[in-house]
């Protein structure tokens, strides 16, 4: 075999990738991508959303054929026809998503994948040892759903490490992690690095690819623009690399309260966990008044998600005086009868909750506002007016930027952050009274993120309440007048924005000072 020399370092290449192409339609995801990873680096992939970064790894990792390109394994050219071929040859994927199984062990979910016939305690002890070992502690006997998002993460790194791969492709790994395991997981990967085994890293959070990644390949419309060293650049550089323009953050300006109404407020709102693996929600009260964004921040699974579905409506609250929008008693409404008050929901999981995946986008946006906007879009008789969908769903793609292979794609066709994009348009575009929105730009890229924050708080100067709940304390940061932090199904104070600060809101969110936030209605 013998390994071929990489021009940088004169270390042997792992994996060499030429003119790797995959056309969708009319649209070339990736255009003749040319990538060299070298044996013990961290290489980093970065682009916009829409890029084509999973459109590649799904080719290296043998889920999607490329049309035409080669790939060289060790110098040799190899054909990735199957997920298997990949993973026998050395190549291991943890996924954006995850594909856990909530009512199974750890090592049951393991055993699934290996597929080697290995007896059940065999896989546990040598989960256990492999989880220790590389400082990811992980109990294989504990039931998925009982595990954070982060210990979660865990079984599926330590599932692709089981199977001893030399290259370890990571779909941003670290959306989902507190900034302590963030940390735990950059630990590990530099001793992975440090064995010689080499990390394809894809990521929209550039700090931590100028901290971690020795080399980076940047592509824009499918094509690579670009290779640099990220500890040679700032976070404001990779962005234009990424863009091709300078990336602005969002800005907040001032606005006072004192006599806006108050236009969403929650008042001891208490809920019993509805199942195994869900949280309780202990006395939260909340108020948001028209102009203001208010912020929650909480490590996930704090209650967040059950926050979300009591204010949506998906969980319909004990009385009807619990939740209030617009000065009207909404906790006996559902979801459709919230939207008729004015407001609009954005969910964290896009796919399946946010959008039907094999539906089209002006499909989903019919699904989503057929109530609310019958008078656009139904005609005499309950026909649907076809036409006024459509324009509406271009209007949104066009106002937010939303890439795509074909003019009415299924939602399951976007990349990630672009299916976000549209997700959140969708709702802006309806200029709601009141707006709640939880995750708003994950696996949103850079301009994307700035775009969205944006509009956000220009829906709020413009009168509107804004909720957003995020695990992305920089975003609540640079958008909120107020935040607030879950912890354990409670909800603290409101914080000022000008009082708050890093520390303060990650002492809360690790558990000081829990309380619920009774009198800030008085004081906001
Ligand atoms: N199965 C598919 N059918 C049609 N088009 C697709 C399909 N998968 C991806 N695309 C399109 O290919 C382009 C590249 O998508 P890809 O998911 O590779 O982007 P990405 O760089 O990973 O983006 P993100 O950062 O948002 O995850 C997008 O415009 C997307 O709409």
């Amino acid at each position: 075999m013998g390994g071929t020399v990489s021009a940088q370092d004169g270390t042997a290449n792992l994996l060499e990738v030429r003119g790797l192409t995959k056309i969708f339609g009319t649209l070339t995801a990736c255009d003749h991508v040319d990538l060299t990873i070298a044996k013990g680096e961290i290489h980093a992939l970065l682009g916009e959303n829409g890029a084509g970064k999973s459109t590649l790894v799904k080719m290296l990792f043998g889920s999607l054929e490329p049309h035409s390109g080669e790939i060289r394994w060790n110098g040799e050219a190899v054909r990735m026809t199957s997920p298997s071929v990949a993973k026998k040859l050395g190549i291991g994927m943890v996924f954006q998503h995850f594909s856990l199984f909530e009512a199974l062990t750890a090592a049951e979910n393991i055993a699934l994948s290996l597929d080697d016939g290995a007896p059940i305690n065999t896989i546990a002890a040598k989960a256990r040892a492999l989880s220790y070992s590389y400082g990811l502690p992980l109990d294989p006997d504990s039931l998925v759903g009982d595990l954070s998002v982060g210990e979660r993460q865990r079984i599926e790194i330590i599932r692709c490490l089981l199977q001893a791969p030399q290259l370890i492709i990571l779909d941003e790994p670290t959306s989902v992690l507190t900034p302590q395991e963030a940390d735990k997981l950059f630990e590990t990967l530099e001793r992975l690095r440090a064995e010689g085994k080499s990390i394809l890293y894809i990521s929209h959070r550039l700090e931590e690819v100028k901290r971690l990644c020795d080399r980076a390949t940047v592509l824009r419309h499918g094509k690579v623009v670009g290779h640099c060293n990220p500890r040679e650049e700032t976070a404001a550089s990779l962005a234009r690399m990424m863009v091709g323009s300078e990336v602005k953050s969002a800005e907040r300006t001032p606005v006072s309260l004192a006599d806006a109404p108050e236009l969403l407020s929650v008042c001891g709102l208490s809920r019993k966990p509805a199942g195994p693996f869900s949280m309780p929600l202990k006395n939260i009260w909340l108020s948001v008044k028209a102009g203001e964004i208010l912020g929650i921040a909480g490590v996930a699974g704090n209650g967040q998600g059950e926050l979300f579905e009591a204010l949506s409506g998906e969980t319909q609250q004990a009385s009807s005086d619990i939740v209030r929008i617009r000065g009207k008693d909404a906790g006996l409404l559902g979801i459709t009868g919230r939207r008729m008050l004015g407001a609009a929901f954005v969910p964290e999981e896009r796919l399946g909750h946010g959008a039907a995946p094999r539906m089209k986008l002006s499909e989903n946006l019919l699904l989503s506002r057929h109530a609310t906007d019958a008078r656009a879009f139904v005609g005499a008789g309950g026909m649907v007016k076809n036409g006024s969908v459509y324009e509406a769903a271009q209007r949104i793609i066009k106002v937010m930027d939303v890439r795509k292979s074909a003019p009415d794609p299924e939602a399951a066709a976007l990349s990630g952050g672009n299916l976000q994009k549209f997700i959140v348009g969708r709702e802006l575009d309806r200029n709601p009274t009141v707006m709640v929105v939880n995750q708003p730009t994950w696996g949103v890229d850079a301009g994307a993120s700035a775009h969205i924050r944006q509009a956000l708080i220009e829906l709020a100067r413009s009168g509107s309440a804004v909720l957003v709940i995020s695990q992305d304390l920089d975003e609540l940061f640079e958008i909120s007048d107020a935040i607030a932090v879950m912890h354990n199904g409670e909800l603290s104070k409101p914080i000022p924005i000008a009082e708050a600060t890093f520390e303060r809101i990650g002492l809360l969110m690790g558990g000081a000072e829990p309380g619920h936030a009774e009198h800030s209605l008085e004081t906001a």
